[in-house]
């Protein structure tokens, strides 16, 4: 569910820390910038002035719209590295300024993913190594037991950070599967679409093609669960949602009740979206369920319809299900559009 956000709370959590690391870093590089301008280093004061004011910006804009842009993510990371290198390379190596470099490793992890957070550790760390080298000629400094501790503790920092956002991300995804699937046939369920819904609906999108809508639901289901048992029953529903799933996509099946199911189509016309009902209709008419030496042949009526910008959910629902009566009462396995069909 991709559109829904791989997971949302993984986002928003990243999003706050996002924010507040930008007004951090915001403030600091105008406080060096100050600095630098006291101590008359103009080049460097300029540069620390736009890196504090881009990092506000990138809070502010967060703080406006909640949403993070891709630069926003690499500027601050670019601003962060920049500072911690600055700082390290002109203040006296006793000062203990490297320690701010250990928070590198976490920051590239968190936001740039456990991959090419490890990938850009290990290229900054030849810079880092290199300032050490250079740096020590002047200090009385144990050169190489310094560059093994600080190695030591720059990897075990992201190697605990690692470890914390790859199971982070797989209990993200357990508990977006159990908030966005059905548990029965795996299809997505209804609260799912709700989300689909609110984003459809969302103005930004207004100039988005609304997505046309097939609801699908089974005819006479009540009798197949009434002769081959509802355990059958549940592996016909299983079956039906791959078929559907097989001739659309998986993103886009929706459980929305016990028999029926909701698909979306984007970037579809009312004619292409009966076209792909029809197809539906009658794959699903010529397949047959194998279940326990039974042979079982079912059929559907699907109702097509539009999603309408700024239409309830819950109007939604009504509409959606008023035109998939109309299919049953038309005697069942076809497919029925309000506005193209019923004439
Ligand atoms: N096996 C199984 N059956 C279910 C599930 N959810 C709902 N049903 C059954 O689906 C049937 C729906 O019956 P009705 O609403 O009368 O509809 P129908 O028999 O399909 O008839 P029409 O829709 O009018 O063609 C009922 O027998 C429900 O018990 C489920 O999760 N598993």
């Amino acid at each position: 569910m991709h559109s829904i956000q791989t997971d949302i709370q993984l986002v928003k959590t990243k999003a706050a820390l996002h924010k507040y690391l930008s007004l951090t870093t915001g403030l600091i590089a105008l406080a060096f910038s100050v600095v630098n301008i006291y101590l008359q280093q103009y080049d460097i004061a300029c540069l620390d002035t736009v890196l504090g004011t881009l990092n506000l910006y990138f809070f502010w804009s967060a703080k406006r719209t909640g949403l993070v842009k891709p630069w926003h993510i690499n500027c601050l990371l670019l601003s962060i590295t920049a500072i911690a290198f600055y700082t390290f390379s002109i203040v006296d190596l006793r000062a203990g300024t490297s320690y701010w470099l250990l928070i590198l490793p976490p920051i590239y992890c968190i936001f740039s993913g456990p991959k090419k957070g490890l990938a850009y550790s290990v290229l900054v760390l030849i810079p880092i190594f290199y300032l050490f080298i250079t740096k020590s000629d002047t200090e009385n400094l144990f050169l190489y037991r310094s560059l093994l501790n600080f190695s030591g503790a720059y990897f075990l920092t992201y190697t605990i950070c690692y470890l914390y956002e790859v199971q982070y991300i797989k209990n993200s995804n357990v508990l977006h599967h159990m908030a966005y699937k059905d548990s029965l046939t795996n299809a997505r369920n209804r609260h799912a679409l709700e989300i689909f819904f609110r984003e459809s609906n969302n103005p930004g999108n207004s100039e988005a093609q609304q997505p046309q809508l097939l609801i699908l639901d089974i005819d006479y289901f009540k009798k197949i669960n009434d002769k081959f048992g509802h355990e059958i029953g549940d592996i016909i529903l299983t079956e039906l949602s791959q078929l559907i799933q097989k001739h659309t996509s998986k993103e886009n099946v929706y459980r929305i009740g016990g028999e029926e199911f909701l698909i979306t189509l984007k970037n579809t016309t009312p004619i292409e979206a009966c076209d792909m009902a029809e197809i539906l209709r009658e794959a699903i008419e010529g397949h047959v369920f194998e279940v326990e030496s039974n042979a079982i042949k079912i059929t559907v009526s699907i109702g097509v319809s539009e999603l309408k910008q700024g239409m309830s959910f819950n109007v939604f629902l009504r509409n959606a299900d008023k035109n998939l009566y109309h299919a049953k009462n038309q005697g069942r396995n076809i497919v029925h559009h309000d506005e193209l069909l019923a004439s």
